[in-house]
């Protein structure tokens, strides 16, 4: 089937867009597919509302550090927003405001009732005692508390947040409010709160997107390849994973460097390694291993590449290196628009962050439903409901893909932009009162 190219290039690549008007061209092009009425782009071109914060922390050393916070509601059409907090050196107000244009998206594609939302610290979490990071996280709720609420905002983790740190949030929140309210945060630990399975629903996620492809791609998990960029929750366990399935784990990374070997890797040798150490370098693999940089992991001849770290990965400075046949988006936005389009072209699969990694949010409207309700679901019917879903929805992407002529990303977008505009429209554009 012969792909419809690109109206025009990107403005993607020029310096001084910003992450946002990139991200609004993906928008524009599903609008002008759908023929979608001009007041639903015109509402989701722009965020509803984003709170910018100054937390003052006290150092363990006595003295005082400021850093910048941000929280964003971007769309809450299809009901309150969702999405975890990044804490990382580089977030910006772009950032976080990307980050929740694709949370509003994910959360359509997953068919969840949510809108988008995302949250950030610019800090560097390595630099930090527990102490100050116990600190920072409840200084961020209190900032952000008239912001959120069960009904309202509901956060989660993202990059550098984990169950302990949304631990401290909901702790701060429930004093905040006065009375015990864990399900205004998703990701928990399960002694607060959590549900069972939320630890590596990301990743199965992608890998369940990943293995319902399977027959379409011609992928054998005996057979395949795969380098991961990233070793946290989500490059982690989609590790395990798909190691699990027999594919084999040819390159990881983490933040200081990557290692190859193309007799494949253990990813709990790996983990038990980084452990020990705090770095994925030097750990065992089952032949000769060697150390490699993380750009050099991007351009392996592999059959499936995972980048599960930052966005902006894969652009147009490395996309004529990139060899892989299946880019699974396990990060939020690791290949830029121009990259995308020009892969699309030369016929790469990329399954899309808003579908490929949408199993963790998809499992934390499992622990706001457990939490909203009080009863608390196994791990094996967590798993079957994600399963589910993933399956449900990967499906109804590829078809779109294969019935117009899309990119899977494209696809992704046009699924979500029907359920979101359905929203919209419902609340009366003329095309809604025409129609009923
Ligand atoms: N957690 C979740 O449920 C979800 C996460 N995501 C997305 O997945 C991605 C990863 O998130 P998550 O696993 O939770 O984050 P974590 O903080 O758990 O792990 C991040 C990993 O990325 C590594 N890393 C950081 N910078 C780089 C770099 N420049 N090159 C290579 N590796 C790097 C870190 O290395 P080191 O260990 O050395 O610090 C770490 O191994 C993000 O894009 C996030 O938005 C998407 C959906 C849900
Ligand atoms: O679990 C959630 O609510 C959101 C996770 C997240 O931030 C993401 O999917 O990017």
């Amino acid at each position: 089937m012969t792909r419809p190219k690109p109206k025009k290039p990107a403005t993607s690549e020029i310096p001084g867009v910003s992450m946002l008007d990139r991200a609004r061209e993906t928008l524009r092009a599903a609008c002008d597919r759908l023929s979608i009425h001009p007041d639903v782009y015109e509402e989701l071109k722009w965020p509803r509302e984003t709170l910018a914060a100054t937390l003052l922390i006290r150092m363990d050393d006595g003295s005082r550090r400021a850093f910048k916070a941000w929280r964003c509601r971007y769309n809450d059409r299809r009901g309150p927003t969702k999405g975890g907090v990044r804490f990382h050196p580089n977030v910006s107000l772009d950032e976080v405001e990307t980050l929740a244009f694709w949370m509003t998206f994910k959360c359509a594609v997953a068919n969840l009732p949510f809108g988008g939302g995302k949250g950030g610290v610019c800090v560097d979490t390595k630099e930090l005692s527990p102490n100050e990071l116990e600190r920072l996280s409840r200084a961020y709720v209190e900032a952000f508390a008239a912001f959120i609420g069960p009904d309202r905002d509901i956060l989660a983790p993202d990059m550098y947040t984990n169950g302990i740190v949304l631990a401290w949030m909901a702790d701060e929140y429930s004093a905040i409010t006065g009375q015990p309210s864990p399900t205004a945060l998703t990701g928990k630990p399960l002694a607060f709160g959590g549900t069972r399975g939320r630890i590596d629903a990301t990743a199965r996620g992608g890998y369940v997107a990943l293995r319902e492809l399977h027959g379409p791609l011609g992928l054998s998990p005996d057979k395949a390849t795969v380098a991961i960029q990233g070793f946290g929750n989500v490059g982690y366990h989609a590790a395990k994973l798909l190691h699990a399935d027999g594919y084999r784990i040819v390159a990881l990374s983490d933040s200081r460097g990557a290692i190859h070997d193309p007799d494949g890797f253990d990813p709990l040798a790996v983990m038990e390694h980084k452990s020990r150490t705090g770095a994925i370098l030097g750990a065992p693999g089952h032949g000769e291993t060697r150390e490699i940089s993380n750009a050099e992991l991007l351009e392996l001849d592999v059959d499936v590449l995972v980048p599960a770290a930052l966005e902006r990965q894969i652009t147009a400075d490395n996309q004529a290196r990139i060899k892989a046949r299946v880019i699974l988006e396990m990060a939020n936005g690791p290949v830029s628009p121009a990259a995308d389009a020009w892969l699309a072209e030369k016929g790469t699969i990329i399954i899309p962050d808003i579908l490929a990694n949408s199993g963790g949010v998809t499992v934390s409207h499992l622990e706001w439903v457990q939490n909203r309700s009080g009863f608390y679901w196994d791990a094996s019917r967590v798993r079957d409901h994600l399963r589910d879903v993933m399956e449900t929805e990967t499906q109804a992407v590829w078809a779109l893909h294969s019935e117009m002529g899309l990119s899977l990303r494209e696809a992704a977008y046009v699924h979500g932009l029907r359920r979101i505009a359905g929203s919209v429209e419902a609340r009366g554009t003329p095309a809604y009162f025409e129609e009923a």
